[in-house]
């Protein structure tokens, strides 16, 4: 059985499909990319996924569960953690309590000195262990960014679900962006990325799915995906880095 299954999921806002009735599935441990054009239908899918909003028809199911219906902290409870495109950080909390926050709210419900040691063991996989009673206020754009994840990973899920996380970052930190993210892969974590980032795509991900218009267009390995005409055709006319 898979870890992940997407089946039809669809999801209309109004008279506009964002979401056409995608089915895919993710392997435990695997990294799967989800690439598409600007509008294609990635985020709302992220948001499908992590409960931020409802589906109108299919089913998703985590280790086999029905997740449809279910609320965002039902769906973190369950074990799917997720980063947003614009990170979410409490600028005003150090970088301790916002990340004890998600460890209190995650999979296991932590308490008291657990909570504190989860946020801990969130922050050093992503390095920022020695800046955890800094405010997080004061962080660096990569910092918030690194935050952002150890919110998700205190989170202890099995599915991580990334929202172009390496958006925005200048060519070094996308180095060690990626190499967090291949660390945290090679640790056992599942992980489905929105990414635009090619370079990233391809150093991550064996196979990726593809959206365009709110349909799957390709499930497949990432060098076949990105050389396959109904990809490329999807991408031109859009400013994407493909
Ligand atoms: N809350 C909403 N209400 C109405 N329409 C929405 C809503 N959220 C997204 N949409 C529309 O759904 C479509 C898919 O948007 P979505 O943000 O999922 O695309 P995306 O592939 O993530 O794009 P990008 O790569 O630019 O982030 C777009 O046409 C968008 O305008």
């Amino acid at each position: 059985m898979s870890l992940l299954t997407i089946d039809k999921a669809t999801k209309k806002f109004g008279g506009l499909t964002a979401v056409d009735g995608v089915s895919f599935s993710l392997e435990q441990g695997e990294i799967l990319g989800l690439l598409g054009p600007n509008g294609s239908g990635k985020t709302t899918l992220i948001n499908l996924i992590s409960g931020a909003l409802p589906m109108t028809s299919g089913d998703i199911r985590l280790n086999g569960v029905s997740l449809a219906g279910k609320r965002a902290d039902q769906i973190a409870h369950a074990g799917v953690a997720r980063t947003f495109q614009l990170v979410r950080i409490l600028p005003s909390l150090s970088l301790m309590e916002n990340v004890m926050i998600t460890a209190v709210f995650g999979a296991k419900s932590h308490w008291g000195q657990a909570a504190k040691d989860t946020a801990m063991t969130a922050l050093s996989r992503v390095g920022l262990a020695n800046r955890a009673t800094a405010n997080a206020g004061s962080l660096t754009y990569i910092d918030q960014k690194r935050l952002e994840l150890a919110r998700a990973l205190a989170a202890e899920p099995e599915v991580l679900l990334l929202d172009e996380w390496l958006a925005g970052l200048n060519p070094t930190e996308l180095a060690q962006g990626i190499a967090l993210i291949r660390e945290l892969s090679q640790s056992g974590l599942t992980i489905l990325m929105v990414e635009h980032i090619m370079e990233a795509v391809r150093a991550l991900c064996p196979r990726v799915v593809v959206m365009n218009s709110g349909s799957l267009i390709a499930d497949e390995a990432t060098q076949s995906a990105l050389n396959d005409p109904r990809v490329i055709a999807a991408y031109l006319g859009d400013s994407a880095d493909a």
